[in-house]
């Protein structure tokens, strides 16, 4: 079998975006296995399976005020009645004396044979009598048996993304663990004899590498576990060794060398280590030069060197292969106005860093900087990525913009929602 799919560089300008996103993304056949995990550490895991509830909550009919427990049958406004017993939270269930009031404190039962509860703010306390105000109704005050929870509800979906709501309710129902699929192990390669780590003196012609920790702070954000190999010089022997130490990981991910120059040596090293590619040219500004395949049991993706054609490849295809892995939904896009305008010329789907408001109730984004993949100052103030599919040759001050947010769930989507 010939190791490069059919029409992997597309036309020219490359494969369709959508085409090449859906190429990539049936790459990833089957979620990664189950692993059970401490609530304490299910933040930011994907359940693996559905939870319902054990317990139904509360688990007995409770007070919800200080106050008093009374039984509304005959009772009468302004009556006197003596205060006989007492419950407070964590107390088994008392008895009310018929014509009496019960003390009772917020979270205790109720006492068999009361019906409602009277806060003590409208009682008069006088020695060991109380005399209420208005004849409360029935179920005052009162916190119902599975009224919150039933036992059997649908509490966790399978494949959801789990947060401090699902731990909170989670552990009210006593739950200490949970199923949640394993993090995808991602391992990130760069590559360009000019790159150098932080703290490395630069010499000239040399930059620091930004690439591989803006990759490894991003995949860290998206769930994954992550494992950065040193820079690789650019050659192939060197390409090959780094691909062949990273059999830990479900996803390879190389930085540069994948594009055009005789130093670009990414496609040849994974070929010749017996990998396959489905995409190798995306119709994308930036991020145009991007390969993505197989190399034995990983997922390979070789993302472009600029730093913000990394960054595109990244979240397009990137994200949506870790949330597949872990069988979950990539976060939504968000419907904004377009802060700006601009010309450009069709044929290419466009990615470009914005930074976004709320004016009124609609989401705002502006340009975060001009034009260029390799600039990194637009990084810093940027919320996600504008997309202007590739038919698109405008856009004006107010249009609609789709929006793709940085994070790992659509943090945004709920503040917009409340404002
Ligand atoms: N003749 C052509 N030249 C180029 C084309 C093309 O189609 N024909 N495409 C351009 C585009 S678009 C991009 S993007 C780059 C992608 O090339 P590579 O992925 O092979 O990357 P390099 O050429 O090695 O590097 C590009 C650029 O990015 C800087 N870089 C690389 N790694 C890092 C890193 N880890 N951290 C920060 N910056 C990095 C590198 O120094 C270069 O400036 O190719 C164009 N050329
Ligand atoms: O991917 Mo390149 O950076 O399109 O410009």
């Amino acid at each position: 079998m010939n190791a490069i799919s059919p029409g992997l560089a597309g036309s020219g300008a490359g494969i369709a975006f959508e085409e090449a996103r859906a190429r990539v993304l049936a790459l990833v056949e089957r979620p990664l296995p189950a692993e059970e995990v401490p609530i304490d550490s299910c933040t930011g895991r994907v359940a693996a399976a559905p939870v319902r509830a054990r317990l139904s909550l509360p688990g007995f009919d409770q007070a919800a005020m200080d106050g008093y427990a009374v039984c509304t049958s005959g009772l009468r406004p302004d009556a006197w009645l003596p205060v006989a017993g007492r419950t407070t939270a964590g107390e088994a269930q008392g008895w009310l004396l018929p014509g009496s009031a019960h003390r009772i404190l917020t979270g205790a039962p109720v006492p068999v044979g009361a019906d409602s509860v009277i806060a003590q703010e409208d009682v008069l306390q006088v020695g060991v009598m109380v005399r209420i105000g208005m004849a409360p109704d029935a179920g005052a005050h009162l916190r119902r048996r599975g009224e919150d929870i039933h036992a059997g509800d649908l509490l966790v979906r399978e494949g959801t993304l789990l947060d401090w709501r699902h731990v909170t309710v989670l552990a009210a129902q006593g739950i200490e663990a949970v199923g949640v699929r394993r993090r995808p192990r991602v391992v990130v390669i760069s590559s360009g004899r000019e790159l150098r780590r932080g703290g490395e003196t630069l010499r000239p012609g040399q930059i620091h590498d930004s690439n591989q920790p803006m990759l490894r702070s991003l995949l860290q954000a998206w769930g994954a576990e992550v494992r950065a190999r040193p820079v690789v010089a650019d050659d192939a022997a060197s390409m090959r060794d780094a691909l062949c130490s990273a059999s830990w990981a479900d996803l390879i991910l190389t930085s540069a060398g994948i594009s055009v120059g005789e130093e670009d040596h990414v496609r040849d090293a994974l070929l010749a280590l017996g990998g396959s590619l489905a995409v190798l040219k995306v119709a994308m500004k930036p991020g145009k030069p991007l390969g993505a395949g197989r190399i034995g049991d990983a997922v390979f993706v070789g993302l472009p060197g600029n730093p913000q054609a990394a960054l595109a490849g990244a979240v397009t295809f990137v994200r949506p292969l870790l949330a597949r892995m872990a069988g979950t939904e990539e976060p939504g896009t968000l419907a904004a106005r377009a802060g700006f305008g601009m010309r450009r010329k069709t044929g290419r789907a466009e990615f470009v860093p914005v930074g976004l408001s709320l004016r009124g109730t609609d989401l705002w984004a502006e340009r975060t900087g001009p034009d260029g993949s390799g600039r990194l100052a637009p990084l810093l103030h940027a919320d996600g990525l504008g997309f202007l599919p590739a038919g698109q040759d405008a856009i004006e001050p107010g249009d609609p913009l789709e929006v793709l947010p940085f994070g790992a769930g659509a943090a945004w989507v709920g503040e917009a929602a409340g404002a």
